[in-house]
């Protein structure tokens, strides 16, 4: 029985925590088999044995090696003494793919001997999961060929014989003719510890073939074939043409990628002053864009070492009209001077210094000549920094007055001094937004009640999530059939028609070139019931950080299943299960399953009552109530059953009386539950931009608990810098307040940008959370766990960090201590866990925060925090 079907009963609540007494002393002999471990062999022995028959022959050495090896595992061991002692029978070849052929027509290439150089376990052990996900692997990341399915496919051994067995990670050779600045770019979550240093030994003789983008279950074979034959010399001749065509076109659709927004045209009116939002003037589109993420900057010491203004320099030689225009710094130090009509013109209204005199027509000699002048009164920071002091103790003693109270000069015949007087302090030095210490839970409940939800969509890969996500936001026209038509076009050029709606959803060039989700897109769409926020997850297995993080701030889940032809079933292999039981960990206690592409099978009701028996059993497994999962038909691509009713001309799906996935979404957005706004404030940051004018620094991310708002000073961690909001928004829209449970983005002042990254704590700085190195925590083991490296994971954060201890194994249901200070802890089981961070710096969590465990690019397990320090 596999890991991920012993979930049974558990409940990730808080309920419960303080219930386990915690006993640390017992120390185990080690080296030893305990009495019982002497009993669990024996047992376990007994039933390898008849799972074996007699057949085999094999020594009960043999038997007991295999179970110590797997740690008492009967399946994984049986398994293995079955390839062991079993002779491996020369198999059919596979039949060809449309993948092969058209990898084939691409690249011809005989199966070399580079498996040859791979030990025969790790071929055996890997050669099944990778034929069967040969796409996911390799074709689709464009790194593996015909020859590597065919040859995988000719040495695989027997079946699987375990339900739900861990597909293993791909073989290093996958991405052996990928230079490891592309692998992890390819792949940003492989670790180097499970790929890179497997990379260096490999050695291709031939070539890869090419990248084969798009989607197995809906390209067209001919199309396929066609694009694989032309696509080493277009990807030359576009490469060529894309860097000398139109730069400037480049890189402004890559910025646009970038950002997120509900509609450019409006954007490109109200916001020219934010850098953050970049206008495409060539672009009318108006379907919905993901902002862009800064790039975590690296957090360095605060220095006060401010750029300094660049002083004249003095050139020998006669300055020119050619010269650059000087900074308003050294006009205003050079205002007293003649100034030419030119620079008059130019600067006229634009310009605070309409007396300023043009630096770049001043000689040396004039500097020189009234350099004591400009410095006989304060410096304008000076002034400023004197008016500010004089400010705040005035503000301090007296009520605050709407007048502004500009700084007085010293010398009023000073030119530098007078020049700086026309400045008010409000010019100068943003405010410090006052709070209109709002009663936010009483403003709260007498709001027009409109319940509002977000949802994390999820699912194996390709099984339809952007293009469900896409359709829905089409039909219920937050997306225009402008910009869906040009999407359209462009797909269509790229061969990747059928992507079109999926495209409305995935923004970035990356995600368009490789058919696939790479991080989370957000969008937000309203129905006459509610607004929701939608957090489109990847699906492929190199991005579940991502997902995690999607999960994190979900009210309940969209999981997405494909009911075409097998697709269902390399899904439950893939990560369809994966996903659930994540979500589950990160809290989500809802899920609307849409089963997709129904149009795919014809809408077979048989098809769709097998895959609600199915995942349905799943899911109770994995915690899940079973009135909160609820199943729902659909196909995104033709929009059946999405925002419409099924057509009555849809003789096939008469069987479906029930509404579309969109009322269901309604259903669980009024389901999902009560806010407590009255505990201290918290938000992980999700993304951080910088560069607007208006709003140089802003943060977003879901309100975990309480509420914020603007005037508010607040704590971020592990940075310990306190930052004052200065304005809110949510849904794109100013917001007096944000509350708990909502997605929001704060405009924030008195910080500096490097004090603050995705995964960042802002809190209430009076119960603030604190930095920590290590923590208990109470999880399920999806693998079995060790004292061990992980990456611990929580929403955006990612830490890495070991397993220390492995304080007890718990009854899943009592949660009474079963097992002191186990060796392992096998998949299925809960245990206690005692988890140290590797860096020295500390980590923002506290008890009830809920941590994924990863290793080398799997899950392991998930759980709660129960005690830090
Ligand atoms: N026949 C049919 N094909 C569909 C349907 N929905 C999506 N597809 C196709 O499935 C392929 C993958 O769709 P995507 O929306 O990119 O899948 P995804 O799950 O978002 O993929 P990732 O985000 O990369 O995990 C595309 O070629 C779609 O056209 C559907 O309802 N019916």
């Amino acid at each position: 029985m596999s890991g991920h079907r012993r979930v049974k009963d558990i409940d990730y609540d808080e309920d419960g925590l303080d219930s386990y007494e915690e006993d640390h002393s017992e120390e185990e002999g080690a080296g030893e088999l305990s009495v019982e471990d002497k009993e669990q062999m024996r047992q376990n022995t007994i039933l390898v044995k008849e799972a074996l028959g007699d057949e085999h022959g094999v020594s009960e050495q043999a038997i007991q090696e295999a179970l110590w090896h797997y740690y008492y595992d009967v399946a994984k061991s049986v398994a293995y003494l079955k390839n062991q002692h079993t002779p491996k029978q020369p198999k059919k070849p596979k039949q060809e793919s449309r993948f092969d052929r058209a990898a084939a027509a691409a690249t011809p290439m005989k199966a070399s001997s580079e498996w040859d150089w791979c030990p025969e376990e790790s071929a055996i052990s890997l050669a099944r999961p990778l034929a069967q996900d040969h796409y996911q692997y390799g074709a689709y990341a464009g790194f593996a060929t015909q020859a590597d399915t065919v040859r995988l496919t000719h040495e695989l051994p027997d079946p699987y014989p375990l339900p739900g067995y861990p597909l293993p990670e791909p073989p290093p050779y996958y991405f052996s003719n990928v230079p490891p600045g592309a692998l992890l770019s390819y792949a940003p979550g492989i670790t180097s510890r499970s790929y890179l240093p497997d990379y260096v030994p490999v050695r291709r003789t031939q070539p890869r073939g090419p990248l084969l983008g798009g989607s197995a279950s809906t390209a067209k074979p001919s199309k396929l074939a066609a694009l694989a034959a032309a696509r080493k010399k277009k990807d030359a001749e576009q490469k060529a043409a894309a860097r000398t065509v139109d730069e400037g076109h480049k890189s402004s659709v890559s910025l646009l990628d970038r950002l997120a927004k509900k509609d450019i045209g409006a954007v490109e009116t109200r916001e020219e002053n934010k850098s953050w939002v970049v206008t495409q003037a060539a672009s009318t589109s108006s379907y919905p864009l993901r902002r862009k993420r800064d790039p975590s900057p690296v957090r360095t010491p605060p220095t006060s070492d401010a750029p300094q203004a660049k002083q004249p320099e003095e050139k020998p030689q006669e300055q020119t009209d050619l010269r650059a225009m000087p900074s308003i710094f050294a006009q205003t130090i050079c205002f007293a001077l003649p100034r030419p009509s030119r620079v008059e013109q130019k600067q006229s209204d634009s310009m605070p210094y309409l007396s300023c005199h043009d630096y770049a027509t001043t000689t040396v000699t004039e500097v020189n000549r009234t350099k004591s002048d400009f410095f006989a009164g304060p410096s304008p920071d000076d002034v400023v920094l004197n008016a500010q002091a004089k400010a705040s103790s005035s503000k301090s003693k007296q009520a605050p007055s709407k007048k502004p109270s500009g700084p007085k000069s010293e010398d009023g015949t000073n030119g530098v001094t007078n020049g700086v007087e026309k400045l008010s302090v409000e010019d100068t030095i943003p405010q410090r937004t006052r709070s209109k210490n709002l009663d936010i839970p009483a403003l709260y409940a007498s709001r027009p009640y409109k319940p509002s939800a977000s949802f994390v969509v999820i699912g194996h890969v390709d099984h339809g999530k952007s293009t469900l996500m896409g359709r829905l936001l089409y039909d219920l026209k937050v997306v225009d059939q402008r910009s869906v038509d040009k999407l359209r076009r462009e797909a269509t050029n790229t061969g990747k028609g059928s992507f079109a709606l999926a495209w409305v959803m995935d923004s970035t060039s990356e995600e368009r070139e490789r058919g696939v989700t790479v991080d989370i897109a957000m969008n937000h769409f309203e129905t006459s019931k509610c607004t929701f926020t939608i957090l489109d997850a990847p699906g492929h297995k190199d991005f579940v950080p991502n997902m995690i993080a999607g999960a994190s701030q979900a009210d309940f889940a969209v999981l997405v299943i494909d009911a075409s032809t097998n697709a269902f079933e390399s899904g439950l292999r893939g990560q369809t299960k994966e996903h659930a039981l994540l979500v589950r960990s990160a809290g989500v206690r809802g899920v609307v399953v849409a089963v997709n592409k129904m149009d795919a099978c014809g809408w077979n009701k048989e098809r769709f009552e097998e895959i609600r028996s199915q995942i349905g059993a799943f899911l109770s497994l994995a915690g899940f109530k079973e009135e909160s999962v609820v199943f729902v038909p659909c196909a995104g691509l033709t929009g059946e059953n999405v925002v419409h009713s099924l057509l009555p001309c849809n003789t096939q799906a008469g069987w479906w009386h029930h509404g579309p996935l969109v009322s269901t979404l309604e259903t669980q957005a009024r389901a999902s539950g009560t806010l407590d706004l009255r505990r201290p404030f918290r938000l992980q940051v999700s993304d951080v931009f910088r560069g607007g004018i208006t709003n140089p620094l802003s943060v977003s991310g879901k309100v975990e608990q309480g509420a914020v708002q603007a005037g508010d000073v607040l704590l971020a961690q592990p940075a310990s810098q306190t930052a004052c909001v200065k304005a809110i928004e949510i849904d794109n829209e100013a917001a007096d307040y944000a509350v708990a449970g909502q997605i929001a983005t704060l405009h924030l002042t008195d910080i500096e940008a490097q004090h603050l990254r995705s995964g960042d704590i802002l809190c209430d700085p009076t119960k603030a959370v604190k930095n920590i190195t290590t923590f208990t925590a109470k999880v399920l083991a999806f693998e079995a766990l060790l004292p061990q490296g992980v990456d611990v994971h929580r929403g955006r954060l990612h830490v890495p960090g070991r397993v220390k201890r492995l304080l007890a194994v718990l009854d899943k249901g009592t949660g009474q201590v079963v097992k002191k200070q186990p060796r392992v802890v096998q998949a299925g089981a809960v245990a206690r866990v005692s988890i140290e961070f590797d860096g020295e710096v500390g980590i923002p969590l506290e008890v009830g925060n809920r941590v994924v465990l990863r290793n080398a690019g799997e899950t392991i397990a998930a759980g709660l925090i129960e005690g830090v320090s």
